[in-house]
């Protein structure tokens, strides 16, 4: 019910729109019925061979709703498809603005198939909520009423007939789709969630999966979801069929009993021949109107689940909430790194009381053992995560009084994993500043060293790099991150294993031009790699998320502990 009403509050910018739409719908119907009901009146007339003059009434109005007919099932779908599909636009974009404060830390959960399937296909789901769930039962209450008045006038039998029979397709048929139903609408949302995951897994790990040979069995488990997938359609296939079987057998039982009880009423005349065809043609295309509502309780519990999966995921809360009153972004980006603990939830305590001071123009680096949770200290820095205990500070100013994206927004990050967007290069550049100009561009291509290999494209920085950047090799990622780093020019850069899968001429150009990055500013170098250290100011040796030592590199030589033995050992 909270669902249901959400959806409904979502609705509420663009309801005036919706109720024309299903106010354009309820005329469709009445116009149907009057298009049927005037026709018969016309044929039965005619068959009396009376005058044209007679018969002009019932022509126009056979022309009338003939017309009108089209016109608003045009309206009412042009109407409610439009608004619909902005409205759709608009819940894509709230959850993506509720998504992203969730990355990375809240996102884990899910797979990126899931969030996939929830943007696009959860999403699609909900236009079922507003197109055939909201409407149908608005519009058959105004069209039984409409009939109700209509038939009193011929007998009161008539009426309660429709009733009945508008109660039987409208409520009980509906209860009993949801009986038959029961739980698949959200299992189907669930298994195509599944089936989009799966697929999102297998396409990205496709060379793998032919360099191992795996193809058969990866595609024997798309079969499995596949086959859950169709039974489910299956179910609600036979349940569709059974209720519409059902519905078109109570509309002509409907029609059946109206000449039942008119034919006597005819007789005893009571009632004009001629309304005989009217009344039977007019109950049987009221039905129109309750027909869809069987179907309507099938797409309710649909949309529901898939609104249900939409919101858990955009209520999560985000792993560092931002400050009730936020501080200014001070002027200085002076970092202090006080006693800090942290621990990914229940993963065990993966830092202890990490301090380090990273003021302007300071080189620092941190290094360790794999796992020794130098990554963790950037995700802290960059407010990924939330520390548990310690204080950072920058320029001063508490880490948690300020907002999380003006934190970033001092950090120039240069990381192992750079992601590449399916766009040109110049786009993948510009993320770091969009609005630099060509001359800031070329120079940070010039800075990222990528001049000769831009020019060598066929065409040059518009050169699109195609799905995670599949064009490009290692080298050429790093220094597209290099370029956005350059062109971003924030006080602090941070390098996280910058140079990771580099061969050695490469790794050597790379360091030589992320040293340019950081001459004049703060730089937080995270390394495997031992060698090249001496012109840092401070090196943090890290061992399983404790500081182990710290000191300059010919210190930490000289002191023969830790550093001294890994740098022997590579
Ligand atoms: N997102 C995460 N969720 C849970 N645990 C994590 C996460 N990221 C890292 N860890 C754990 O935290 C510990 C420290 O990882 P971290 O990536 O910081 O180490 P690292 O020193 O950077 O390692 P490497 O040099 O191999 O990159 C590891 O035990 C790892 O399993």
């Amino acid at each position: 019910m909270r669902t249901a009403l959400r959806l409904i509050r979502i609705m509420l910018p663009v309801w005036p729109v919706m109720l024309a739409a299903a106010g354009f719908g309820w005329l469709t119907i009445a116009a149907n019925i009057g298009l049927m009901a005037t026709s018969a009146l016309l044929i039965a007339t005619a068959a009396l061979h009376p005058s044209v003059a007679e018969l002009s009434v019932a022509i126009v109005g056979v022309r009338f709703f003939g017309v009108s007919r089209a016109i608003f099932r045009y309206l009412e779908r042009y109407i409610a498809h439009d608004a619909t599909f902005k409205l759709l636009g608009r819940i894509r974009s709230w959850f993506f603005t509720r998504l992203e404060p969730l990355a990375p830390a809240r996102l884990q959960a899910w797979q990126s198939g899931e969030l996939f399937s929830a943007i696009v296909g959860d999403v699609e789901t909900l236009k079922d909520f507003y197109l055939r769930v909201l409407a149908p039962p608005l519009i058959a209450v105004l069209i039984l009423l409409g009939m109700v008045v209509f038939l009193q006038q011929f007998s009161s039998g008539l009426a309660l007939l429709l009733a009945g029979a508008f109660v039987f397709a409208g409520i009980l048929m509906p209860l009993l789709v949801r009986c038959l139903n029961r739980g698949s609408g959200a299992e189907l949302v669930a298994v195509r969630a599944e089936l989009n995951a799966y697929l999102a897994d297998t396409v990205n790990g496709i060379a793998e999966l032919a360099a191992f040979d795996r193809k058969e069995s990866q595609l024997a488990g798309i079969g499995r979801i596949q086959e859950r997938l169709t039974a489910l359609q299956g179910k609600v296939a036979a349940v569709s069929a059974l209720t519409e079987a059902s519905g078109n057998l109570t509309m002509n039982s409907a029609l059946w009993w109206t000449l039942c009880i008119t034919i006597p009423l005819v007789h005893s005349g009571q009632v004009a021949g001629v309304y005989l065809p009217v009344l039977a043609l007019a109950v049987q295309s009221s039905f129109e109107a309750v027909l869809v509502l069987p179907m309507a309780v099938h797409h309710l519990a649909e949309s529901l689940a898939a609104a249900r999966r939409l919101f858990a995921i955009a209520d999560t809360a985000p792993a560092v909430r931002p400050p009730a009153a936020a501080a200014c972004l001070p002027a200085s980006s002076g970092l202090i790194v006080r006693n800090v603990s942290f621990e990914y939830d229940a993963w065990g305590q993966v830092l202890h009381d990490v301090s380090f001071d990273l003021p302007p123009g300071k080189r620092l680096a941190i290094v360790g053992p794999s796992g020794a949770g130098k990554s963790t200290i950037v995700h802290l820095l960059l407010r990924f995560w939330e520390y548990d205990s310690g204080r950072i500070t920058l320029g001063g100013t508490d880490y948690r009084t300020l907002p999380p994206e003006e934190i970033r927004s001092v950090f120039n990050v240069v990381s192992q994993q750079t992601h590449i967007f399916n766009a040109s290069i110049r786009d993948n550049i510009l993320i770091a500043r969009p609005s630099a100009g060509e001359e800031e561009l070329k120079a940070a291509v010039q800075g990222a060293a990528l001049t000769a290999f831009i020019a060598a494209l066929p065409q040059g920085l518009d050169t699109a790099v195609g799905h995670n950047g599949q064009a490009l090799s290692g080298g050429q990622r790093q220094r597209i991150a290099i370029a956005r780093a350059l062109l971003k020019a924030a006080p602090v850069v941070l390098l996280d294993e910058p140079t990771t899968g580099l061969d050695a001429v490469t790794e050597k150009q790379i360091m030589a031009t992320l040293a340019g990055l950081g001459r004049d500013r703060a730089t937080l170098l995270i390394t495997h790699r031992l060698t090249g250290l001496e012109t840092m100011d401070e090196i943090l040796v890290l061992e399983a998320g404790r500081v182990a030592e710290r000191g300059r590199f010919s210190e930490l030589i000289a002191g023969k502990g830790l550093f001294y033995r890994l740098y022997n050992l590579q």
